[in-house]
């Protein structure tokens, strides 16, 4: 039977994801805030298109996928699990608010359901989730993007964007306060972390590089069992320069992962 999913936001990853899921993936109810806006760009899906969570909810959904933004996990995550749904949450850097991640992993423990983290734009999250029971000792994360990716975000009152003619670390700190401080930007931040040594432990350096090749993921970590030195060079989303391409297939392989015969 079809993995019945609703997605929470229509931006370049909740597009993309629609794009990309199989037949065997239905997508019945994409939650939009403004739903003539929405119909007027996407014509051919004006029948998917509601509200509200409980017009979602209504169409019987098995999984809640959010592609929208901090405020949105706010607004309808712990209402998605309450209502016995699995939820997989694009915005990771949620949950560097404690009181948020707490709420959602009450509503998760309480329905018996799950909150599920893709790894997103980054990979090694496996090796440092593994590496926690092999003495996991220091993880840092370097975010590097091309000047226009961190548009409209807190770097702008660290440095002129438009006048970079180097490489420019505008942050230097932990994982909590990179995800608290760039919500729209530092999703991978909070994914290292809390695969690895938490929000507290985790170091992050975020650079603004007119050089950058794309959306650079760079994770650097040590452990009694091994160390790790990883380097992406992700495409930026056509739609959205500060969010990855890799970022919607790998929404995609956490859906299609659930229930599957073979999970790897
Ligand atoms: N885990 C990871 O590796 C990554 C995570 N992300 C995160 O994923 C999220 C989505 O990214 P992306 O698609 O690139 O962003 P976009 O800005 O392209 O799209 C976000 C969409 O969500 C909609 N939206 C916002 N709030 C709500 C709401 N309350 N209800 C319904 N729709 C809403 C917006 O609609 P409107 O037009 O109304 O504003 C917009 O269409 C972001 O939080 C981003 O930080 C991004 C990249 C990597
Ligand atoms: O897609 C990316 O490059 C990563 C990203 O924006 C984030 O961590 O929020």
């Amino acid at each position: 039977m079809a993995q019945r999913i609703v997605l929470i936001g229509y931006g370049a990853i909740g597009q993309a994801v629609r794009r990309l899921l199989p037949s065997t993936v239905e997508v019945v109810a994409v939650l939009v805030r403004d739903r003539a806006h929405a119909a007027a760009q996407a014509p051919d899906m004006a029948d998917l298109l509601v509200t509200s969570l409980a017009e979602a909810l209504a169409r019987r959904p098995d999984l809640v996928v959010e592609c929208a933004g901090h405020q949105a996990v706010d607004a309808f995550g712990a209402e998605v699990l309450g209502a016995g749904i699995d939820l997989l949450l694009s915005s990771v850097g949620s949950l560097a608010d404690a009181t948020r991640e707490q709420r959602l992993l009450d509503a998760a423990r309480r329905a018996g359901r799950q909150l599920m983290l893709p790894a997103g734009a980054i990979g090694g999250i496996d090796w440092l989730a593994a590496a926690r029971g092999a003495g996991l000792q220091r993880v840092l994360y370097r975010s590097r993007k091309p000047p226009a990716a961190w548009a409209g975000s807190a770097a702008e009152a660290a440095c002129d964007l438009g006048a970079l003619t180097g490489a420019f670390t505008f942050f230097h700190g932990t994982a909590r306060e990179a995800a608290l401080k760039f919500p729209r930007n530092a999703n991978v931040a909070a994914t290292v972390a809390l695969a690895g040594l938490g929000f507290e432990a985790t170091e992050v350096q975020m650079l603004a590089d007119p050089a950058a090749e794309g959306n650079v993921h760079e994770i650097e970590a040590s452990s009694s069992g091994g160390s790790i030195a990883l380097r992406i060079v992700g495409q930026p989303d056509p739609r959205n320069p500060r969010t990855s391409v890799m970022t919607a297939h790998s929404l995609v392989r956490s859906i299609l992962s659930r229930g599957a015969s073979l999970v790897i």
